[in-house]
């Protein structure tokens, strides 16, 4: 079951196709295959518990379009998985990878545990088991369906799934591409684990950089000094608030499902998430204040709010609560459109999940083009290009007589690592994607960055389809 009773995501989603689809063309016949499922599959498998028992466990795989492959998307694990849940999950990877020019068709898998509840080896027994159940059903592959991390689960899930897939598929000379977010050992790439973070952190920079609808907000345009509060302290949120606080903002809130953290005077992310790793929450924390009911941090003031947890978060029962200015959705579906309108119409500026959490699919994008060539990035240039300015430094020094400092001499002619790589092309996807996005929504008068973004999707999508034709 979803968060808090009977809300559908993929119903949501399909209701903002809907409307979003109305500002162009598309045949109703086109749309509707947009928008539904392409596949979708559901399967149970034994767990054998230490006593002789059994527990029987629930997996989902969704492809949901087959536009352009192969499909990609994270595994989730966490008691809410259910197929709705998937389904909508599977939807915005669809809509994000259009979204953000990323060849990918959307997908999403998800196992219904509580994975706090099992330990590792029955998690990778779980994991493996899960990965053999895809394999049999031709629903993983380099070339097919590449998963990667999600909520509840990490790089340790991925490098059981590469490792399964590889044991049944010795041929398959991709096979490391079957997977992303996989550890470094295991051909994965510098950046991933930090992507999701990073392009939130990109992505909310970029929104705040626009005078005009910083105006609009009665904000200064900038990310010094704004007060952020965030919802959830995982890999998403944590990478978030780290790399919003080093650009200058003050983290004032971290809501977590067992209590949150409330500091005017800014939180120090790296201690709290220290505190947390050790006593699994933030209960007795020396600084601030403790808040018990920690969904209420979700309405205190601050300039900007980033639910970064579930989805579901923030619904009509809350919204007209919220005094933030800006929400900035790193979670998948936190905000329900019934709560939308009410943002909306509160003058509040909404960063959808599917341009804002993209960081993470685009940097599993360049690990998949890393295992399908082979090699990392920057390995087969960065001596030579080092050697290039160098020789350009040292004609400088010669035309000038003036000389460099070492330290000038390293920052210019250190040749690019993959990290330096992957961190540039994840700010140009971030970059491009939000300014055209934010282009449409003005060109159309529109109030949601979240239909602009439907709409450059929508439209990518079918230009696709309508090549492709329809077979046979
Ligand atoms: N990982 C990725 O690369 C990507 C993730 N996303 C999305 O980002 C979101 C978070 O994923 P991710 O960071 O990977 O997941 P994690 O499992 O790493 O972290 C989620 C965090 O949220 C906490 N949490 C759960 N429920 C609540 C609640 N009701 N209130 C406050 N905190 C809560 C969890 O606590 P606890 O651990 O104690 O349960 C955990 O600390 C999801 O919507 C996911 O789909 C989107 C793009 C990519
Ligand atoms: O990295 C990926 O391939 C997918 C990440 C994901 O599941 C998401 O963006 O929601």
């Amino acid at each position: 079951m979803a968060p808090q009773g009977e809300y559908s995501l993929f119903e949501d989603v399909c209701k903002v196709v809907d409307y979003a689809a109305s500002y162009l063309d598309i045949h109703p016949g086109l749309l509707e295959q947009i928008k539904l499922c392409n596949s979708v599959y559901k399967f149970h498998f034994p767990l054998k518990n230490a006593d002789g028992s059994y527990t029987v466990i629930e997996g989902y795989r969704v492809q949901h379009s087959h536009h352009k492959l192969p499909v990609k998307g994270g595994i989730r694990y966490s008691t809410y998985v259910d197929e709705e849940e998937v389904k909508g999950l599977a939807a915005l990877m669809t809509y994000k990878c259009a979204l953000v020019n990323i060849p990918y068709g959307g997908a999403k898998g998800g196992v219904s545990i509580d994975p706090t509840k099992y330990n590792v080896d029955q998690l990778e027994k779980i994991t493996r088991r899960y990965t053999a159940e895809l394999i049999k059903k031709k629903f993983i592959g380099p070339a097919i369906d590449v998963p990667a991390p999600d909520y509840g689960t990490g790089s340790r899930e991925m490098a059981w799934i590469v490792d399964t897939f590889e044991a049944f598929n010795p041929e398959v000379i991709n096979a490391k591409g079957c997977v992303t977010g996989k550890p470094l050992s295991q051909h994965g790439i510098d950046g991933r684990t930090e992507a999701t973070g990073m392009g939130v952190y990109i992505g909310i920079r970029e929104a705040v950089s626009v005078q005009e609808d910083m105006d609009q907000l009665d904000l200064s345009p900038g990310l010094e000094g704004k007060t952020i509060i965030v919802q959830g302290l995982g890999n998403v949120g944590y990478y978030s608030a780290k790399y919003l606080q080093e650009a200058g903002a003050k983290i004032i809130g971290i809501a977590e499902w067992n209590g949150g953290i409330w500091d005017e005077n800014g939180i120090d992310i790296d201690a709290l998430k220290t505190y947390q790793n050790k006593n699994k929450g933030f209960k007795g924390y020396e600084r601030g204040e403790f808040v018990e009911k920690s969904a209420e941090l979700l309405t205190y003031p601050c300039d900007i709010l980033v639910p970064a947890a579930l989805e579901n978060q923030i619904t009509s029962e809350n919204a007209p609560r919220i005094q933030a200015k800006i929400i900035a959705e790193a979670a998948n579906g936190p905000v329900t459109q019934d709560a939308e309108k009410i943002l909306l119409n509160k003058n509040i500026l909404v960063i959808p999940d599917m341009y804002l959490n993209a960081g993470g699919v685009t940097v599993s994008y360049f690990e998949w083009l890393k295992n399908l060539s082979r090699v990392s990035f920057g390995k087969l240039e960065k001596r030579y290009d080092m050697k290039k300015y160098e020789g350009l430094l040292e004609s400088i020094e010669k035309i000038t007589g003036d000389s460099f400092s070492d330290e000038q001499k390293q920052l210019i002619a250190r040749g690019a690592s993959e990290r330096d790589l992957v961190n540039s092309g994840l700010e140009e996807t971030m970059v491009t994607a939000y300014h055209h996005m934010n282009g449409v929504r003005k060109e159309k008068n529109l109030k949601s960055l979240r239909i602009a973004g439907f709409i450059v999707a929508l439209e990518r999508i079918a230009i696709s389809y309508t090549d492709l034709g329809i077979f046979p």
